[in-house]
C-alpha cells in the first residue's frame, strides 16, 4: 500500500474534522476499508446489498437477514404518484443530478421523517426507490414512456439496469453493476458526506442531509468527474490520439478530470478493480478501443505527472460499455452512495454536537456606517 499523503493546507486537508467507525482512506488493506473488511474483499465477493447492510446495520448479513432485506428492500420501489407528477415535469434537457435532487427533495415532502427511529426505514425507502426514479424521468423525459418501477429484479444492480433499458440486464453486467455499487459506497468524510455529517448537525431530517450530499457529489471536482472522464475520452480516436490529447491539455495547464485525489498518494484501490471489469466489458462492447484509450491516459498521466486514476476514471467506460448514457452516471454513484451518507448521518446523530467551525477574518478593519450623504 502507498505511504499515505501529507496533508495540510486549504480545504481543511489533514484536519480531523470529527470520528468515524463506517470508513479508512489509506490506511490499511488496500487502502479503503468499510467497517473493517477490505474494499477489494467486499467487491470481489459480496453483492451491494450485503454491503448496504455492513454499512448501515454494522455487520454482514447471513443469509437469512440478507434474504429479509433484500425482500424489503424489493417491496419498496414504487414511486408515490405526486412524485411521478414531479419527474414528468422536468425538462428533458435538465441535468440528471438535479433530477435526482429535486426527487429525493420531493420524496421528503410525501413521506417525511417524523423521528430518527424511522433514519434506517427512510434510508432502505431511497435506496429502493433511486434507481427506478432517475429512470422513470429518463425514459419519460427521452422516450415519452412511463415505466414499471416495480420489476422484478432481484437486486439494486439489476434494478437500475432494468429500469434503464426495460430488460433483465445479463449476468455479467449485473455483476459489474454490484462491484460499482460496493465500490463507490462509501469513503469517509469526502465532500459530499461532509455535507450530509453538517445538516445532520442542525438535527435535520434524513432527506434534507441527503439531497445537500447529492448537490456536493454533483461537481466535476467528485463525483462528476465520471461523466467529465467519460467526455474527454470519447473524443479519443485512439490510443496516440489519446495521448496528444492529454499532452495538449497538460501544456495548457488543464484539469484532467478522474485523476488525481485529496487523500490517495500512488494510487485509489478502486481504480484496479472496476479497470478489470471494464477490460471483461470491452471484449464484447462494439466500441472496445475505449478501453485502450483509457489505460493509455493511465500511462500518460502517470509518465507526464505521476497523477493516478481516481475511482471515476474506468467507470466511464466500464459504464459506457453497458450502453448506460454518461448523463447518469453520477446519479448512480447517488445510488450506492447513500448507503455512506445514510450511515454518517446516524453516527452523526448518535453523538452529536453541531459543526460550526471557525473563520480567519481577512475582510476590511472595524469601521462605523457613514450617513448616506457622504458615502
Ligand atoms: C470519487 C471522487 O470524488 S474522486 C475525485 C474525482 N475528481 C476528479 O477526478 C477531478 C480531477 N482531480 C482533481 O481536481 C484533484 O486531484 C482533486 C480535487 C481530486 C484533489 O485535489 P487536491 O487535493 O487539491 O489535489 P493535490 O493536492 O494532489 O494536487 C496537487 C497538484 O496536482 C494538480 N492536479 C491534481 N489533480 C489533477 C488533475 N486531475 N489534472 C491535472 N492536474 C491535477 C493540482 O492542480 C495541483 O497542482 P498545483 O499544486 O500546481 O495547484
Ligand atoms: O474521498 C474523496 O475526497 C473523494 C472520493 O474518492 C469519494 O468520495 O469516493
Amino acid at each position: 500500500m502507498a505511504e499515505a499523503k501529507q496533508l495540510s493546507g486549504a480545504g481543511l486537508r489533514g484536519q480531523v474534522a470529527g470520528k468515524t467507525a463506517l470508513s479508512t482512506v489509506g490506511v490499511s488493506g488496500s487502502g479503503l476499508t468499510y467497517r473493517g473488511y477490505d474494499v477489494k474483499d467486499l467487491a470481489d465477493n459480496c453483492t451491494f446489498e450485503e454491503v448496504a447492510h455492513l454499512i448501515l446495520k454494522g455487520e454482514l448479513p447471513n443469509q437469512q437477514e440478507l434474504d429479509a432485506y433484500k425482500a424489503k428492500l424489493k417491496g419498496l420501489r414504487a414511486l408515490p404518484q405526486a412524485l411521478k407528477d414531479v419527474l414528468e415535469r422536468i425538462p428533458a434537457d435538465a441535468h440528471p443530478m438535479d433530477v435526482m435532487r429535486t426527487g429525493c427533495s420531493m420524496l421528503g415532502n410525501l413521506e417525511t421523517e417524523e423521528s430518527f427511529d424511522q433514519q434506517q426505514d427512510a434510508t432502505d425507502r431511497m435506496l429502493a426507490l433511486f434507481p427506478g426514479m432517475i429512470n422513470y424521468w429518463y425514459n419519460f423525459s427521452h422516450k415519452g414512456k412511463r415505466i414499471e418501477v416495480e420489476t422484478d429484479a432481484d437486486s439494486i444492480a439489476e434494478q437500475f439496469l432494468w429500469t434503464l433499458h426495460g430488460e433483465k440486464p445479463t449476468e455479467l453486467h449485473t455483476r459489474v453493476m454490484h462491484a460499482s455499487l460496493v465500490l463507490y459506497a462509501e469513503h469517509e468524510f469526502n465532500a459530499s458526506t461532509f455535507t450530509a455529517r453538517v445538516c445532520a448537525s442542525t438535527l435535520s431530517d434524513m432527506h434534507s442531509c441527503i439531497t445537500g450530499a447529492i448537490g456536493s457529489l454533483r461537481g466535476p471536482l467528485h463525483g462528476g468527474a465520471n461523466e467529465a472522464a467519460m467526455e474527454l475520452i470519447q473524443k479519443m480516436e485512439n490510443p496516440d490520439h489519446a495521448e496528444a490529447t492529454l499532452m495538449g491539455m497538460l501544456e495548457r495547464k488543464e484539469k484532467i478530470m478522474g485523476f488525481g485525489h485529496a487523500i490517495y498518494r500512488e494510487s485509489d484501490p478502486r481504480n484496479a478493480i472496476i479497470k478489470g471489469w471494464s477490460e471483461k466489458l470491452s471484449k464484447e462492447a462494439s466500441n472496445p478501443a475505449l478501453y485502450d484509450i483509457s489505460v493509455r491516459c493511465e500511462a500518460v498521466m502517470w509518465r507526464e505527472k505521476k497523477l493516478f486514476c481516481n475511482a471515476d476514471f474506468f467507470h466511464a467506460s466500464a459504464y459506457n460499455f453497458m450502453g448506460i448514457p454518461t448523463k447518469l452516471f453520477t446519479p448512480i454513484f447517488v445510488c450506492s452512495r447513500l448507503t455512506g451518507w445514510a450511515a454518517h448521518v446516524m453516527e452523526q446523530r448518535s453523538d452529536n454536537r453541531i459543526i460550526r467551525p471557525s473563520a480567519e477574518y481577512v475582510g476590511v478593519e472595524f469601521r462605523v456606517v457613514p450617513p448616506i450623504s457622504v458615502r
